[in-house]
């Protein structure tokens, strides 16, 4: 699914009117009879409910409009709070003169609102038409709204948050729980930094026109189903394990052996044909025997890896997880990687310790290969950043000067390309954010580059699928509960979905 910016949203508005012969009412008409829609599902008795509408002068405020409207008919408790204008947008102005007057409060930005207990808010002063963020005056009324004790709905976004560029951590801007949005996820809504504001989104699909949506350019995805299935290849009766790759997990350390377990056994979930573990030699007995389908070649030394293997019989590497800093295994990662290898690595945890700590090595880091690295590990590989934005910007310039792919992990993880595509992770939940997550998907984007796909194809379908194990994971455990071990016993059910789709 393609992120649109705010001007090629309003774009593609323009271009369905004219393809579909619609006008900007109908169009709003639609657009808030999907939410109006999803409402209704999570309220199916709305005459019980009373809603504050909070509606701008332009199209948002049409949007909110609209929704007062057909609330009203299904006899909710509408109280609608319009701002006072003299430049109300023609379809806003169109739908006021549908709803009964009484039901409008006109405010200005500095009203001070109080919404009693049990309302129910639906914020929709600003949508992708903000320009710059909010002045002072609107502190109040965005302040008031934000005391509320009950659920806070925003209409496309949540008012006071830019679409397309950082909004100042001090600004105004309304917090809401959901946030309904038209067609395409906004870049806003995507970005870590900006959680608190939109804590969750829905994207609504209302029938935007198809061929303007396709002649949009832009480099910013979001990873759905649709995405994976032209590249997802099926098995045939014909293949064997020597079609499926054989995957090497370099890694671990005296008391980080778990790493290495986790990280082979979701390879072996995600279809390597053979999978085999490099590690120091104290961790040989607990390995064979908590996976038995795995290979395991030891170093000489006891706690730590002092020497790499030879990886030219191996059709993917994962390098990193487990493997700690100690000398003797900087000194032995830096041969390895100095010997300019053919092969895309996966480089996690360690290996990034290792590498942000002499960015002369960046050099041999073989082209395409793909890095994971959490955030403290981004940091050290990059510095710091300002916003979101900033470190996007920051991740682009070096995924592309050492040709790496390049995983910023977090809520909406994003992948970021070479060539500077961009696409945010649709799966996951806050239940991953335990120690071993990041070990299993090591595991899976070993698998996968083994068994063929290239390092994007990869990225895109390897933290697609473990977001969605995990998804499917807490339906059952619940996020406390959720255990990184617990992704791979998910895992066949996320690859099932896939396949199906297929
Ligand atoms: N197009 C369509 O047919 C459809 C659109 N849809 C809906 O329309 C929304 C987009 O509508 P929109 O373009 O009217 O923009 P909107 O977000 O309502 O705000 C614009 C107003 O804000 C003002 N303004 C801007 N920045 C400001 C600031 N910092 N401080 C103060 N004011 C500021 C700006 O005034 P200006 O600065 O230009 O004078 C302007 O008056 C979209 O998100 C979706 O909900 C759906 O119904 C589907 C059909
Ligand atoms: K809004």
């Amino acid at each position: 699914m393609k992120i649109l910016s705010a001007a090629q949203m309003s774009w593609v508005d323009q271009q369905t009117m004219k393809d579909q012969e619609v006008s900007s009412l109908d169009l709003m008409e639609r657009a808030a009879t999907t939410v109006f829609d999803e409402i209704k599902q999570l309220y199916p008795r709305l005459a019980q409910y009373t809603f504050y509408i909070f509606c701008g002068k332009g199209n948002n405020g049409g949007d909110g409009l609209v929704l007062a409207r057909l609330l009203d008919q299904q006899q909710a408790q509408v109280n609608v709070y319009l701002v006072d204008a003299t430049d109300y947008s023609t379809a806003n102005l169109a739908n006021q003169k549908r709803l009964s007057a009484h039901l409008i409060q006109k405010i200005s930005p500095d009203t001070q609102v109080h919404i009693p207990a049990g309302a129910i808010v639906l914020d929709c002063l600003f949508g992708y038409g903000l320009k710059r963020p909010l002045a002072e005056e609107w502190r109040s009324l965005i302040t008031g709204i934000n005391c509320c004790t009950g659920p806070i709905y925003a209409i496309d976004m949540p008012s006071g948050l830019l679409s397309d560029g950082p909004t100042a951590a001090e600004a105004p801007v309304i917090q809401a729980d959901v946030v309904y949005t038209f067609q395409s996820p906004k870049l806003g809504l995507l970005m870590p930094g900006n959680s608190r504001w939109a804590k969750a989104f829905r994207v609504l699909d209302i029938g935007l026109s198809r061929s303007a949506l396709e002649q949009v350019d832009t480099i910013f995805h979001y990873i759905d189903l649709a995405l994976l299935g032209p590249f997802y290849r099926k098995r045939s009766k014909f293949d064997h394990k020597g079609t499926f790759g054989h995957c090497l997990i370099i890694g671990g350390s005296r008391g980080k052996m778990g790493a290495v377990q986790l990280a082979l056994k979701a390879a072996l979930r995600s279809g390597c044909g053979l999978a085999s573990a490099y590690i120091p030699s104290c961790g040989y007995t607990s390995i064979q025997t908590a996976v038995p389908e795995a290979m395991v070649i030891s170093d000489p030394e006891e706690e730590m890896i002092t020497q790499f293997p030879d990886t030219r019989t191996f059709q993917s590497i994962g390098v990193g997880i487990g493997m700690g800093t100690a000398q003797y295994t900087i000194d032995a990662f830096k041969v390895f990687i100095m010997q300019g290898l053919d092969t895309a690595l996966v480089l996690d945890a360690d290996a990034l310790n290792i590498l942000a700590q002499d960015r002369d090595l960046w050099q041999f880091v073989p082209k395409g290969s793909i890095l994971t690295p959490h955030p403290k590990e981004l940091s050290r590989i990059l510095g710091t950043w300002q916003n979101d934005f900033e470190k996007l910007e920051k991740v682009k310039a070096f995924a592309e000067e050492y040709q790496l792919y390049i995983l910023i992990k977090g809520a909406n993880s994003a992948i970021v390309t070479p060539d500077g595509t961009v696409y945010f992770n649709s799966t996951g939940n806050v239940g991953m954010a335990t120690g071993g997550s990041g070990d299993i998907l090591t595991g899976i984007l070993t698998a996968l580059l083994g068994q063929g796909y290239s390092s994007q194809e990869t990225l895109i379908m390897g933290v697609y699928l473990h977001g969605r194990a995990a998804d499917i994971a807490v339906q059952t455990l619940g996020v406390y509960s959720l255990l990184p071990s617990d992704i791979i016993s998910h895992l066949p059910a996320a690859f099932l979905e896939l396949e199906k789709q297929s």
